[in-house]
């Protein structure tokens, strides 16, 4: 599933994007290799004296955030003021994400934030959506959401796990399926279509979503404003 840039690229970016962070702000931390890079880099600005509080958006972003002495919140008493995330495509402000099978709680916190930065390697920017679409579905349900996705003319792949047998088991434990749809040229109607089915518990459509795009190169950076 997952596009190649390179550490420098997502180094690029996920640095970037922690410029935007100052005193007193509740961060929305993304899940994946490049989000990554923008809390190690937001663990050293909070060992130098930064105060913030992060909200993570998977185990992986919270087990991040302790290692890097971020202190942590929840959406239950803070509103992010900005949130900092990765993305599997990008095209204007409109992403695919759940590569790493945190989208469920990312657009959670993603759209909760006052802005989402996100934070990408040139690999991910695109003309066109055109990446399999993750949807996470109960597991009782992904027969059923298999046949609805097939009328919706997409091919549903249950996404099946690197490091054990059987199939990857989100944070929350539901399944995902990878929805092939070819080139997705309404966003909005099939994002609209695959929330009103029963059991998918969220798509990793994220249509309008994005404030700022932070595209890293090997030189820096690439800011786009949106
Ligand atoms: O959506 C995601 C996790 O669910 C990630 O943000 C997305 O897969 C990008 O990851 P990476 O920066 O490792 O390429």
């Amino acid at each position: 599933m997952k596009q190649g840039g390179s550490e420098r690229e997502k180094r690029h970016a996920g640095e970037s994007a922690t410029q935007a962070v100052s005193d007193g702000m509740v961060v929305g931390l993304g899940t994946g290799s490049t989000a990554a890079f923008a809390i190690e880099m937001l663990g050293e600005r909070v060992e130098a004296g930064l105060d913030i509080h992060g909200i993570p958006t998977s185990f992986q972003s919270r087990q991040l955030a302790r290692d890097a002495g971020i202190p942590l919140t929840t959406l239950d008493v803070a509103t992010p003021d900005v949130a900092i995330d990765g993305a599997d495509q990008v095209v204007d402000d409109t992403l695919i994400k759940g590569g790493g099978a945190a989208h469920a709680s990312e657009k959670i916190v993603d759209t909760a934030a006052d802005r989402l930065i996100v934070v990408a390697d040139p690999s991910k920017i695109a003309q066109a959506l055109c990446h399999p679409v993750p949807v996470a579905v109960l597991p009782e349900a992904r027969a059923t959401v298999s046949a609805r996705v097939k009328e919706l003319d997409g091919t549903p792949e249950l996404r099946d796990a690197a490091s054990k047998d059987g199939p990857v088991v989100t944070d929350n434990g539901n399944l995902v399926l990878d929805c092939e749809f070819g080139t997705v040229s309404d966003p909005k109607k099939l994002a609209t279509s695959l929330s009103a089915i029963p059991g998918v518990v969220e798509h990793g459509l994220f249509v309008g979503c994005a404030d700022e795009i932070h595209i890293g190169t090997k030189e820096g950076v690439t800011v786009e404003t949106l």
